[in-house]
């Protein structure tokens, strides 16, 4: 077992690029099992998410070839295999196994996902479209069990804005027959992608990225080539560093819509950024001012930032209050924080941040991914030297993230852990 270590006080200066988007690519992987023919992804991220759904394509009899970030995946021999168990349980978008089996084989068995601890993480409105599809759904001993007669196109209310049920349900709703409207969907941008994908097998989809999203089944798709879109999550947080820690840097592989309200923050606290077509120029400002964040549902500031940018407040001057809307408990990693010094309080659901605070390194733990961001960039502002457990969690999501940091100048590295941090570590 690893740990991170970040030694602090380095300015980062340079470029990094940016990987495929997690949330894309954890979508697109399992919508290859409704094609009939090979289909073709460009741009994965390297990344435990996409290797672990990799695997579960081959365990179901697909023919998976991986050429650096290109994937061919041959859906043509796939069964519905139960996936009680396993692979499922270690990462969250192993639902997605849910709507595609469905989709092609009116019948599948998946384990309860996994994914980070963020406070409960309800899948009730993904059955709910299931369910009005035709499908019977039981939850036996932590598996879910879903089969149909025929699936058939149904108007569905979300009555949770959610992205992983948004997808689910046009992953199902794409082979089935007759009409599907999805409202009150999610319309981040990851959705478009993964409409997009569907669209080039051949299915009928309008309105990806708006609240409402209309889909006619079709009775076959076939396999296609598709381009992910850059992790706007990876450049968000490379983003925030170089507002941090950066002298100048350049954030290449971005889409900088994707990123509207992060880059209206940032500039709000004083950072100057400048951007084209795809990529963002970061000059941090000399003194930063704090400001106030509230997670919301695309386009509003997302979740996935709100843990690294908390770091970031530590840096500002005054008080900035973060409201997370859509996990309210996502806040495990404030503790960590508070170990390197920052003054951060949670009160009635927010954590107040008064800053400037001067981050010492310390002993800490990721507890999920944005945690693990969230600590490595605390460790890069900190005097001295910031142990991180729990990379696992980090890698999940954040391609190579050492190397991209060793080429922006940081001092960052891998250590094994020894027999007593390890047993330490699990009983914490
Ligand atoms: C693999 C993936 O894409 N993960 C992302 C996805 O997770 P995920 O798709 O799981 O998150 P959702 O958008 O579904 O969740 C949004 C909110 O709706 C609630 N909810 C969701 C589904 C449901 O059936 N019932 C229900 O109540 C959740 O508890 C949460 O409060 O979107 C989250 C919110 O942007 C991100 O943090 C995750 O990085
Ligand atoms: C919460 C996240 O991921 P997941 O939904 O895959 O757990 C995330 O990417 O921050």
């Amino acid at each position: 077992m690893r740990k991170l270590l970040v030694e602090g006080g380095t300015r980062l200066r340079g470029q990094v690029r940016v990987s495929g988007a997690k949330n894309s690519a954890v979508a697109l992987l399992p919508a290859a099992i409704l094609a009939d023919s090979p289909v073709t992804i460009e741009g994965l991220p390297n990344i435990s998410d996409v290797g672990i759904l990799s695997d579960l394509l081959s365990e179901i009899g697909g023919k998976v070839e991986k050429d650096g970030r290109t994937i061919k995946i041959d859906p043509s021999h796939m069964i519905s295999m139960p996936l009680p168990n396993g692979k499922v349980k270690k990462l969250r978008a192993s639902y997605y196994f849910m709507g595609a089996m469905l989709g092609r084989f009116n019948k599948a068995v998946i384990g309860l996902p996994g994914g980070c601890h963020l406070g409960p993480r309800p899948i009730d409105q993904h059955i709910k479209g299931f369910e009005a599809l035709g499908a019977e759904v039981t939850n036996e001993q932590g598996a879910i069990y879903l089969r149909a007669e025929e699936l058939r196109g149904a108007r569905i209310y979300l009555d949770v804005v959610s992205v992983g049920a948004t997808i689910n349900i046009m992953l199902a709703a794409v082979r089935a027959k007759g009409k599907t409207v999805i409202e009150n969907a999610a319309k981040e941008p990851e959705i478009i992608d993964v409409a997009t994908l569907l669209t080039s097998m051949g299915a009928k989809i309008k309105g990806a990225g708006t609240d409402v999203i209309r889909i006619e089944g079709v009775d076959q798709l076939s396999g296609c080539l598709h381009t992910i879109i850059p992790d706007r999550i990876e450049a968000g947080t490379y983003t925030i560093m170089a507002a941090a820690q950066g002298e100048e840097m350049i954030i290449d592989n971005v889409i900088p819509q994707h990123l509207e309200s992060l880059l209206a923050k940032l500039r709000e606290m004083g950072v100057t950024i400048e951007e084209n077509d795809e990529q963002l120029y970061v000059k941090p400002g000399n003194a930063l001012r704090s400001v106030d964040i509230k997670t919301l549902v695309y386009p509003g500031f997302p979740t996935d930032l709100q843990q690294p940018f908390t770091s970031l407040l530590t840096k500002a001057e005054g008080t900035g209050v973060v409201t997370d809307s859509i996990y309210q408990a996502r806040f495990k990693h404030i503790d960590e924080l508070r170990r390197m010094n920052a003054s951060i309080k949670v009160e009635g659901g927010a954590a107040i941040v008064s800053g400037p605070s001067t981050l010492e390194g310390a002993k800490v733990k990721a507890t999920d991914l944005r945690a693990g961001a969230a600590l490595v960039i605390a460790g890069l502002m900190a005097k001295g030297v910031t142990e991180i457990t729990g990379v696992e969690h980090i890698e999940r999501g954040y391609e190579n993230i050492t190397n991209k940091l060793v080429e922006l100048g940081a001092k960052v590295w891998y250590e094994e852990m020894s027999e007593e941090e390890v047993e330490q570590f699990q009983n914490s």
